[in-house]
């Protein structure tokens, strides 16, 4: 056990106890309020470079198991836990949190009250951190804090570098990898699709040419704005064929149709989120993970309805082009972690990709 301790940007400070690695890191400190799925969490792909607070109490019970990776290895930078799992116990259970950790070199800070955290945060809005030793002098933290860049290429850090089939006998699904969670791709393939997952880089041209039925933009971290050629990707696919957007993707679909994107003051992050569908009316439980949203009033001048809302807060929740095939909606349909209720997203999807295919047939690529 080594003592260490969490300074925010603003200067407050949080003692605690060290595990998993013992270097130093910086990144922006997010809460998560979710009670289970921390598995799902730290290998979500859309939290790198990110340091992940839970307001649950004990994180690590049920271990580390084959079954519940979003991503091959984890992307956050640290963890933030009120108290961690030292002797884990479940049948899935392959290795502890701490071990996990120390393999992938991130450190982890314990002892913290992540319910306080939480309310700071709330309060002051999103802040950077940094976790180091208890020794080291505040100022000295602070300096190295600020010494670091913020970092704009996360896309391009966790997308695939290379296209890959997941071969399936029904319809053909090109899903954009923007540092995509992999049940997004187990929801496809359920349902017997053939997908080519493909870089967050490639041009639209190479993606008409392989005659996809449905397109889908994944989730994906950082801000939508930096990766500008995806949104001008977008605008040259969008006309031709059913798409669907997730979270990162949702924000790249409006803004490749003139809307704007915000940063929220401490996003959504948790699987508890209620979400209200404008048209008929239903509320259902999402599960939630973003830091920007799109601007409700920006939709006006633009060809997109907002066709499902936040009842938290009211922010924009899903869009619905007026003129083409292609809606999205800021929250996870596939869940992992959280509630399945919004499950339905993928079938809406296939359907509008079936009716498609029926009435263009090959056509719309002569
Ligand atoms: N899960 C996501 O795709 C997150 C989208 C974006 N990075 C955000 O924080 O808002």
């Amino acid at each position: 056990m080594f003592k260490r301790k969490l300074v925010l940007e603003d200067g407050s400070v949080f003692f605690g106890e060290g595990f998993g690695s013992q270097r130093e890191i910086s990144g922006e400190v997010v809460f998560n309020t979710s009670m289970t799925g921390y598995q799902e969490i730290l290998t979500d792909p859309s939290y790198y470079g990110q340091i992940v607070s839970f307001t649950y109490p004990l994180i690590g019970n049920y271990g580390i198991n084959r079954e519940d990776f979003e991503a091959v290895a984890p992307f956050i930078n640290g963890l933030i836990v009120k108290e961690y799992c030292k002797h884990p116990s479940n049948f899935r259970s392959d290795e502890a949190i701490d071990s996990f950790l120390k393999i992938h070199d991130i450190p982890g800070i314990a002892g913290i009250d992540t319910r306080k955290l939480t309310k700071h945060i709330r309060k002051a809005g999103t802040l950077r951190g940094y976790i180091a030793d208890e020794s080291l002098e505040n100022g000295e933290v602070l300096r190295k804090l600020h010494a670091i860049k913020e970092c704009h290429n996360q896309v391009k850090l966790s997308s695939t570098t290379r296209p890959y089939i997941v071969p399936g006998r029904g319809h053909r699904v090109v899903l954009i990898d923007f540092g995509m969670k992999h049940n997004i791709l187990r929801e496809l393939t359920k349902r017997n699709c053939h997908v080519t997952v493909v870089p967050y880089s490639y041009s639209a041209e190479n993606i008409i040419r392989l005659k996809p039925d449905g397109i889908i933009l994944s989730n994906g971290p950082g801000d939508p704005k930096d990766v500008p050629e995806a949104i001008e990707m977008i605008r040259k696919i969008l006309p031709c064929i059913p798409l669907l957007g997730i979270c990162l993707g949702h924000q790249l679909l409006a803004l490749a149709c003139g809307a704007d994107t915000e940063k929220m003051k401490f996003g959504h992050r948790g699987g508890n989120h209620p979400v209200k569908d404008l048209k008929t009316g239903n509320v259902f439980l999402t599960s939630q993970n973003h830091g920007y949203a799109v601007n409700k009033r920006s939709l006006d001048h633009t060809n997109l309805v907002l066709t499902q809302i936040d009842l938290n807060d009211h922010s924009v929740e899903g869009i619905q082009h007026k003129l083409y095939p292609a809606f999205s909606v800021q929250y996870h349909p596939e869940s992992s972690p959280g509630p399945e209720d919004a499950n339905y997203i993928f079938d809406v999807f296939l359907e509008e990709v079936h009716k498609h295919v029926l009435r263009e047939g090959d056509t719309i690529y002569a």
